[in-house]
């Protein structure tokens, strides 16, 4: 009855009718004639020769004959290759500016997945001469502005005009950067207080994770944003690709045109947009937030949730008090492999990781990543799991949503998800860019039919059983009371410390 009610909400009329990714093949860099030389040689030293689907249709609907005429909504698996679709077509159609200001931002959920993001822009940026921000909260704010606005000396020559002399102070801060990554807090600060903090040349919107960052309103950012670029759109009105700088040093922002349904065909200005997640929202309400521009649905096939095609799921059956010594066994089996172990919460986390550590002959390095920690411990275990430093990493969600980190080759439920959505993306922390990966999930015997049912959603074909040798568990009792006694001991002494 639930599933007939979701079954029959509504979808908007542009969701009806998408362009299928799976019709796209890879291609080699050298066979898109456009691709900018730089670019392309960017690519080739990260080591990429190919461009994925997904990039590829991106590409062809904007910089390729589609010349983003419309705003793109792209539904792709995890580690399809997202981040480079929009970065490269956006970093392309950026190459010919003649003056530094803010042209593209791309806003996404967390910080860490920003500096993810701002790593791959700048890598093919960089070379280009286009400078690329942060604003996600990684420093002062202070040292953030100073990052992201300057204000150029004697740059107007002498003016005796006060009217004019007050419109050149106004205008006196420049920006630094021409990209733009943000987190939805940090960017509000931006907005709201930074002097010459500007969106009014802004000509590109990413939003990445879109289902995650419109669900929580996070200070009304996508509103504040929308409307900040409206003010000068009002202004602008000459349709042009260029970026010109015009008399005086002031810049004057010309944003692609477009032919809206109800305008009589009058092409305007417009702010392109890219929207995208491997988990994108079908619900009306939350999309027309977003205020696209005749918007063409990009999605892998016809289901809504898609898992990487080399993936395979696993369930792990087993009593819930025996728990930790399944999760053991299996690390065990999995020989050092590197792997992130999934909990329902930020204890659940801390308190597995702990428990995990009272194994003594385990010898296997444990990590713990939640949102309880402080940023900076937070990041500093992310850099060194991603260095190989230590081999297992015990996350709650935080780490979900577009975290790539090299050579994952497992991801274990600890806890079984509770949506399907959780599910697509805590798998996806493996089997990326086309990679092999495993996805175990421990259960207890009565959550089977429910994980079944959440298998459905996700089109997995197939999620065999994986069996552990209660032999292996029997031998592993002895050890599993020690360290229980340990982690006892280790729990008392905190909270005895935390009293005094
Ligand atoms: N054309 C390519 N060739 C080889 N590797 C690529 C290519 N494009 C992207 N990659 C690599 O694929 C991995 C996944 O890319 P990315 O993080 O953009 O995936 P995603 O689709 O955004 O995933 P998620 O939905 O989890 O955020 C990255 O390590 C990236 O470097």
């Amino acid at each position: 009855m639930e599933e007939q009610k979701k079954r029959s909400i509504p979808v908007l009329p542009w969701m009806r009718d998408p362009l299928d990714l799976t019709l796209f093949q890879q291609i080699p860099l050298h066979t898109l004639p456009s691709l900018h030389p730089k670019l392309k040689l960017s690519l080739e030293n990260m080591g990429i020769s190919n461009l994925f689907p997904v990039q590829v249709a991106v590409w062809q609907e904007t910089v390729g004959p589609g010349k983003f005429h419309r705003d793109l909504c792209v539904n792709s698996p995890t580690g399809s290759g997202k981040t480079l679709a929009y970065a490269l077509p956006i970093v392309q159609l950026l190459s010919t500016r003649v003056v530094t200001c803010l042209r593209a931002l791309v806003v996404v959920p967390t910080r860490d997945l920003a500096f993810q993001v701002k790593r791959v822009f700048d890598a093919i940026a960089s070379p280009l001469g286009l400078r690329v921000g942060l604003a996600a909260g990684q420093s002062s704010v202070a040292d953030e502005i100073s990052e992201l606005v300057y204000s150029p000396e004697c740059e107007f020559g002498i003016s005796y005009d006060p009217e004019e002399v007050a419109f050149r102070v106004r205008r006196r801060l420049r920006s630094k950067v021409d990209i733009l990554v943000a987190t939805p807090g940090r960017l509000m600060d931006h907005i709201n207080t930074t002097k010459g903090f500007t969106l009014e040349h802004l000509q590109y919107l990413v939003v990445d994770e879109t289902d995650r960052l419109l669900r929580e309103a996070y200070q009304s950012w996508l509103p504040a944003v929308l409307e900040s670029v409206q003010l000068n759109e009002d202004n602008s009105f000459e349709p042009s690709d260029s970026f010109l700088p015009c008399s005086m040093g002031v810049l004057t922002t010309r944003r692609r045109c477009g032919v809206e349904r109800g305008f009589k065909d009058k092409p305007y200005p417009r702010l392109a947009k890219i929207v995208l997640s491997a988990t994108i929202t079908q619900d009306p309400g939350r999309l027309v937030q977003l205020e696209l521009h005749h918007p063409l649905f990009l999605r892998a096939g016809p289901m809504r949730y898609r898992l990487p095609e080399n993936l395979q799921s696993f369930k792990l059956i087993c009593e819930r008090k025996v728990k930790p010594l399944y999760l053991v066994a299996l690390l065990k089996s999995l020989e050092g492999e590197k792997c992130i172990i999934f909990t329902k919460s930020v204890e659940s986390t801390h308190r597995l990781c702990k428990l995990l550590n009272c194994f003594g002959d385990l010898q296997i390095d444990i990590k713990e990543y939640s949102g309880l920690q402080h940023q900076r411990v937070r990041s500093k275990t992310l850099n060194n799991f991603r260095k190989g430093e230590f081999q297992v990493l015990v996350s709650s969600d935080a780490m979900t949503r577009g975290m790539d980190v090299e050579g994952v080759r497992n991801v274990i439920n600890y806890d079984m998800p509770k949506y399907v959505k959780t599910y697509v993306h805590r798998a996806g922390r493996t089997a990326r860019a086309g990679q092999t990966g495993r996805c175990f999930t421990l259960m207890s015997n009565d959550e089977v039919r429910q994980f079944k049912k959440l298998m459905q959603k996700a089109e997995a074909s197939s999620c065999p059983e994986h069996i552990i040798q209660s032999s292996l568990i029997e031998a592993l009792h002895s050890t599993y009371e020690s360290a229980l006694k340990k982690f006892k001991e280790k729990i008392s002494k905190a909270r005895k410390k935390a009293n005094d």
